[in-house]
């Protein structure tokens, strides 16, 4: 039950989603107004620029770098441009390029950068896609940390560079996005996965013969039946990487070894419960709670750190992986050319603990979905329908609303914490609530937003 307000009488959590929303649309006033100015800024240089005479003489060109400002790793980042996407807030953004296909977004080239931005592109038209830098710009202040929880891990910490997370040092993104066309100085892009106003610094043609290594889908099936004491095992797929949800009883065995003795004194056996106990020895002193849903690289980290801890008389001790399988930081020796220089991928990106959810529109959202018109058609001068900016029809936004929810863009927390509430967010010219259920979510409204993006 939510309390009441003193004052009147209302709901006090139907008070703070009207306060949420208030605020939300102050924000994206905020944004355009600033997008607005800058742009005015930038034509009144130019136009103070073109005028020249003594009078309005342009303002004096920055002084230079110094020459070996590069050398010295002191770079000074410009935004090329900054995106118009059909995502206004991170809530609801894809996390990914390929979730959304007809995300869409629009690119244009600062005159600033360049005297004649359309000639930087020519050529790029031949490329279907294009990688684009870019700056998280709303992250806030710069927060990161050594390890981070992906949402699609659940909770599971990861060292920030084995992820894509937005809080990293220098908070740069990389997004490979489709490349729909160029006109004059502007790209028009789908599959994307960037807010509106974000910088871009760099763009660059996706090449797949320079881009793609020579994938090998490693299976995540069972490891290699040979239990022999070969130090670098491998699975038969000639891979020495292994699912860790495939873990199951005495696929892993983690050894201690006396260093000096090479006695060994204990070892671990990780099973297909959540829990794990070593054998122990009165000398090893082994024990780990390790979970399935961690990786084999943080539970060796966990009885190492045990190990070390545990009698600093034996600091020497030492815990490797026995045969059948080897921690990541052993793969040291992947070729680097001719057939077996594949690539691969953490075995939670393709098979993560957090699974796609199917999608559903109740008929009251698909109706309200229906009543858009498409972006870039004229519709009835006077039909006062709302029309979207980027999408090109209600179908397209279905799609895209699809692959948002698929993927359950909720927050580690949200999704743990707060299973029940409604969850918001803006698409291209709608707003869109929905809800989550056991392995679904269900559209429940779709109506205009009041302020659209791009149109302050
Ligand atoms: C997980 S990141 C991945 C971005 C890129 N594909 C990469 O790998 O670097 C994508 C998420 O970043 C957030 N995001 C997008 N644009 C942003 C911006 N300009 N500032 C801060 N966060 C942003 C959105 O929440 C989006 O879901």
């Amino acid at each position: 039950m939510s309390p009441l307000c003193d004052c009147c009488g209302e709901k006090l959590n139907q008070q703070v989603s009207v306060m949420r929303k208030e605020i939300k649309n102050l924000r994206q006033m905020l944004d355009g107004a600033l997008r607005a100015h800058r742009k005015h800024m930038n034509s009144l240089q130019s136009a103070v620029s073109q005028i020249g005479g003594k009078d309005q003489a342009p303002p004096p060109p920055p002084p230079p770098p110094p020459q070996d400002a590069l050398e010295r790793g002191h770079v000074q980042t410009v935004p090329i441009g900054y995106i118009n996407s059909c995502f206004s807030e991170k809530n609801g953004t894809p996390r990914q390029p390929t979730i959304c296909g007809p995300s869409r977004a629009e690119l244009r080239i600062e005159q600033s950068v360049f005297n004649n931005p359309g000639h930087a592109l020519v050529g790029l038209e031949q490329y279907s896609h294009v990688w684009i830098i870019f700056l998280f710009h709303k992250n806030g202040h710069l927060n990161y940390k050594a390890k981070v929880k992906p949402p699609r891990l659940n909770g599971q910490r990861v060292g920030v560079y084995s992820t894509r997370s937005p809080h990293r040092p220098n908070a740069l993104g990389l997004t490979l996005a489709r490349l729909d066309k160029i006109v004059g100085d502007t790209i028009h892009l789908s599959n994307i996965d960037m807010i509106d106003g974000t910088p871009v610094l760099d763009i660059k043609p996706y090449i797949s013969e320079y881009d793609s290594p020579h994938t090998r889908v490693v299976m995540d099936s069972e490891p290699s039946d040979s239990n022999t004491d070969e130090p670098n095992a491998t699975t038969e797929e000639g891979s020495d990487i292994l699912n860790p949800h495939n873990v199951s009883e005495t696929d892993v065995q983690l050894t201690v070894k006396r260093q000096r003795t090479d006695d060994n004194v204990g070892s671990l056996f990780i099973r297909d419960t959540c829990e794990a106990d070593a054998p122990v020895t009165d000398s090893s002193r082994v024990s780990a709670q390790c979970s399935l849903s961690k990786d084999l690289y943080s539970v060796l980290e966990e009885v190492t750190a045990y190990v070390s801890q545990g009698d600093p008389g034996q600091s020497e001790d030492q815990v490797s992986f026995s045969p059948k399988t080897k921690p990541p930081e052993l793969k040291v020796d992947r070729p680097c050319y001719g057939e077996d220089a594949y690539s691969t991928i953490a075995g939670w990106i393709r098979d993560p603990p957090v699974g796609s959810l199917d999608v559903r529109f109740t008929p009251h959202a698909e109706r309200e979905l229906a009543e858009f018109l498409p972006a870039h058609l004229s519709g009835p001068p006077e039909s006062d329908r709302p029309r979207f900016r980027f999408l090109r029809s209600p179908e397209e936004a279905a799609a895209a609303i699809r692959g948002v929810l698929s993927a359950d863009p909720r927050s580690v927390y949200r999704r743990t914490r707060c299973e029940d509430k409604l969850f918001f967010f803006t698409l291209d010219t709608a707003d869109i609530t929905c809800w989550f259920g056991q392995g679904f979510a269900e559209v429940l409204q779709v109506r205009p937003v009041e302020r659209p993006i791009g149109l302050m």
